[in-house]
């Protein structure tokens, strides 16, 4: 009798929602609505506020940092995220308050910010 190869489960990355999250990256996405909002309100954010999201995966928190704030910079480091975060919010009132960056990791980056 054959023996069937099983394969061994993916230990690095696991597959969820149509893209395969990199544990090395940090990429656990929040999937709890109620923590996202509690974030979103203790961090006290104010509707003339301009939010920079460091790491915003496929944008859970994003969509409630751009509901609370006037507009968001998402800087990641995954393109395919970067991607998913404009698919996810083109054509919704939120597309232009969003500006999604792919960015290689803040060690090397060096933001320069021209503030109002
Ligand atoms: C915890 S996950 C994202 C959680 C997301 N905010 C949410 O609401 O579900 C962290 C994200 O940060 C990104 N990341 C990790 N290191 C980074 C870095 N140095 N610069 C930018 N993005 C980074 C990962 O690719 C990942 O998408």
């Amino acid at each position: 009798m054959r023996k069937e190869k099983t394969k061994a489960p993916p230990t690095e990355c696991h597959y969820q929602g149509g893209i395969s999250f990199h544990k090395s990256n940090g990429q656990h996405i929040l999937k709890n609505p109620m923590l996202v909002d509690s974030i979103v309100q203790k961090s006290g954010i104010k509707s003339t506020d301009i939010i920079l999201e460091i790491g915003p995966g496929t944008g859970n928190l994003t969509k409630k940092l751009l509901e609370a704030g006037k507009s968001v910079i998402a800087v990641e480091l995954d393109s395919r995220m970067v991607l998913e975060l404009q698919r996810r919010f083109q054509g919704t009132p939120f597309s232009n308050k969003l500006k999604g960056f792919h960015s290689k990791p803040l060690r090397t980056w060096n933001p320069c910010f021209i503030l109002p």
